[in-house]
């Protein structure tokens, strides 16, 4: 009887081996027993001989496979050879990987079929008068939705509950059906639906480039400034790509996936493009997973897992904004997506087009030595001239609503102008904490031992660590006094504070209290498009990629505190955010400048960016990465430990660092710590890190690998909650 081995989705690093009546294809999917569970995994190999003990010779006993899901691999030999990879790569459970490569219909056993199950309009339910005669007004909504067509069950249960669904059916205006889905059709096969610009001559440069090679695997850095024109790059040389009959796979960051920028892409070649992000049903996800799969569509972005996508005729890969930090994940399989691209498009031997205005210094150290081709594009398109930085001391200065009388004048100049200005405090809520006006004992989370955050709107305390929240307390917890006061500004109070200095003019904040859900914020980026709001406020959110013609100021308010960090990467992610920012501004034919109100106007991080720019402020910071043996110039991996009784983790990670220390010569690899995450508790844990270092990438995994086995056997490990992730980006 054939034997299979398969990759079952549990935390152990091994495949196990069942009996089978038949061979199964290696990628395909099978339900099996285990425990007593039924588990879906992959199989990883199939052979006809059983197995046999080394000792007497007598066949072992296999548990046999409950099922076959898939007659065919799910997963051709690159995706195959990727899983492989990613297990040895990041240490992790190739189950686990597997699980985490999956769409999760595909994952909870989904038979794949292009037929899915719905929900159609019976007979009465086409009848007029059904809908009027409904009291609900959901189960009217639900038969107006329907009226259109047929829909996927989990479409529809994504807008409508269960109970008015069943409503329905027991009133028999709807029921259930199968629903197929048409292929996208013939894409290759496109006209262009509008005239693309002239290409600029860097532009040109870089599309030539990029053209001259198709076809096999070439690494580009497309170092473009902000507004230089990087995404009319990708549509030009996306072209020949998609006129051949192969797809093009571009990924983005989180929130930079709007319609607008998947706009784009469907306006110049007038085909579908296929969309992945996390706020998908899962049954919109299946399907575009499948298209892409078949061959059905062209053009396919998303978000970091999207690189998972299987794809029938790879032409290319784009990775957008490749600095950006959501591309790591962050629990679970701590996979680069940056990293993977450059692995997949390795083995499909296609191009890779790694795109940002502030690469990464990992990115640019790999142009700067060659492994990667690095195209610049120093110019602002289309005649934009480039965003001026400036800092205004705010020492001494008085503030109004945490602004500097100075920068008040500049916007009130700049809205006097009919322009938009955008000011930007990455700290949402009322105020960063709560003291006690008598002893100075601040309101904290009990769990995180860090102050709350004050949430006006909400009339309550917020923990930004933990999410916990409770009301405003009456009196302080330590001395009683009732004189509590907030302290510290944050984007809710900023908000409240440019109403007053600016009653006259329209304001909108951006942040994720405001925006909670994707299409608000959609929502309100047309808005400021349509010049509905002059004034902007907001987090981060507001520095990703958007385009925004008529802002011509930007204003940063407090980024003293990351100049400050004990994170080796804080200045490159400081660098990295106030240069995005600039470059909201001025994008189209009015100049922009922005202004950063700092305590510190001399700091040299602050000084370098305004007199020479991020670029060579980048090439400075790899310096001093070399100096100081830091990555990229080194690799990096952590194991990081977290538990409610403190010593229980220090003592792990101890005992960690001593079964890695009898070969730490060896390696040449060092260690930095145990020492306490930048968050050092959470949720009632403490939470702590030990950061193993090598030079050279392949002596840290080798000697990872050398003593994981004893690090699981570690009694500690049983009772500590930790986890190994490799390339690290954030330490908190
Ligand atoms: N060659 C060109 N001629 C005229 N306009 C252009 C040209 N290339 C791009 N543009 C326009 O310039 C603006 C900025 O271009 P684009 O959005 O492609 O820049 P980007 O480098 O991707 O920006 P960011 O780094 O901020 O995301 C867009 O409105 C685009 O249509
Ligand atoms: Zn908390």
């Amino acid at each position: 009887m054939p034997i299979i081995d398969v990759a079952v989705p549990v935390p152990l690093r091994q495949t196990f081996s069942y009996s089978s009546e038949q061979l199964v294809a290696v990628g395909a999917r099978v339900k099996v027993p285990f425990g007593r569970r039924q588990l879906v995994g992959v199989v990883v190999a199939s052979r006809a001989e059983p197995e046999h003990s080394s000792e007497n010779d007598t066949p072992v006993k296999l548990k046999a496979i409950a099922e076959v899901l898939d007659n065919s691999p799910l997963f051709n030999t690159t995706l195959i050879a990727l899983a492989q990879w990613l297990s040895g790569y990041y240490h992790h459970p190739i189950g686990e990987v597997w699980a985490t490569l999956m769409p999760s219909k595909l994952r909870k056993g989904a038979l794949l079929s292009d037929a899915q199950p719905g929900w159609m309009l019976s007979e009465e339910g086409h009848d007029p008068k059904a809908i009027a005669g409904l009291r609900g007004k959901k189960q009217q909504q639900c038969l107006e939705l329907l009226n259109q067509g047929p829909l996927a069950s989990d479409e529809v249960k994504a807008q409508f509950s269960a109970a008015v669904i069943k409503a329905l059916e027991d009133k028999g205006l709807i029921e259930a059906t199968l629903i197929t889905h048409p292929p996208a059709g013939d894409w290759q096969h496109f006209t262009l639906q509008q005239t693309p610009p002239t290409a600029s001559t860097e532009q040109g440069v870089a599309i030539a480039a990029i053209n001259q090679q198709p076809g096999q695997f070439v690494p580009y850095l497309l170092d473009g400034v902000t507004g230089s024109g990087k995404t009319e790059v990708y549509l030009q040389v996306i072209e020949p790509v998609l006129r051949q009959g192969r797809q093009v796979l571009i990924l983005v960051p989180e929130i930079g996936l709007t319609p607008q920028t998947v706009g784009r892409f469907e306006r110049r070649f007038g085909i579908a493009v296929g969309v992945l992000h996390s706020q998908m049903t899962d049954t919109a996800r299946l399907q575009v997973w499948q298209q892409a799969r078949r061959g059905d569509i062209g053009i396919i972005i998303g978000t970091r897992s999207a690189i998972f996508t299987p794809l029938k005729s790879p032409g290319m890969i784009i990775v957008d904004e490749e600095h950006d930090e959501s591309f790591k994940q962050q629990d679970g399989l701590r996979y680069h997506a940056r990293d993977l691209a450059v692995k997949r498009a390795h083995n499909e031997q296609v191009p890779l087009i790694l795109g940002s205005a502030t690469p990464s210094l990992e990115s640019l150290n790999n142009a700067l030595n060659k492994r990667y081709t690095h195209l610049t594009l120093q110019h602002r398109a289309g005649g934009a001239s480039h965003t001026q930085l400036k800092v205004l001391d705010s020492r001494d200065q008085p503030l109004h609503a945490g602004i500097a009388q100075g920068l008040i004048s500049i916007m009130r100049s700049h809205l006097q102008q009919g322009n938009q200005v955008l000011v930007f405090l990455n700290r949402r809520g009322f105020a960063p904490a709560v003291l006690c006006h008598h002893c100075g004992q601040s309101v904290d989370c009990a769990s995180c031992e860090r102050p709350f955050t004050y949430h006006k709107s909400q009339g309550r305390l917020q923990c930004h660590h933990c999410g916990a929240s409770r009301r405003m307390p009456t009196q302080c917890g330590s001395c009683h006094s009732a004189d509590l006061q907030t302290s510290g500004i944050g984007t809710e109070q900023l908000e409240q504070g440019l109403g007053k200095l600016f009653p006259d003019i329209a304001q909108v904040r951006i942040d994720s209290d405001a925006v909670k859900g994707k299409d608000k914020l959609i929502n309100r980026l047309d808005e400021i498009n349509a010049r509905k709001y002059q004034l902007l406020v907001g987090t981060q959110i507001l520095s990703k990629g958007h385009h925004f013609p008529h802002v011509t100021l930007v204003v940063v308010l407090d980024c003293d505190g990351a100049l400050f960090s004990a994170d080796f990467r804080a200045a490159e992610k400081l660098a990295q955010l106030i240069t995005q920012l600039a470059g909201r501004a001025g994008r189209a034919n009015k100049p922009g400048e922005m202004w950063l109100q700092t305590d510190n106007p001399g700091h040299p991080l602050l000084q370098d960016l305004i007199n020479n720019g991020f670029s060579h402020f980048a090439r400075q910071a790899l310096q001093e990465r070399k100096l100081a043996q830091l990555p990229p110039l080194s690799s990096q991996a952590v194991f990081r430990g977290e538990a409610n009784d403190a010593s229980q983790v220090i003592n792990f990670l101890q005992q960690v660092k001593q079964c890695y220390g009898v070969s730490a010569d060896v390696a040449h690899g060092s260690f930095i710590g145990p020492l306490p995450c930048l968050i050092e508790k959470r949720q009632g844990r403490f939470r702590f890190m030990l950061i193993m270092q090598c030079q050279q990438r392949a002596a840290l995994h080798s000697w990872l690998k050398h003593h994981l086995k004893d690090v699981e056997s570690l009694p500690l490990a049983a009772k500590v909650r930790w986890s190994l992730d490799i390339d690290p980006v954030d330490f908190s």
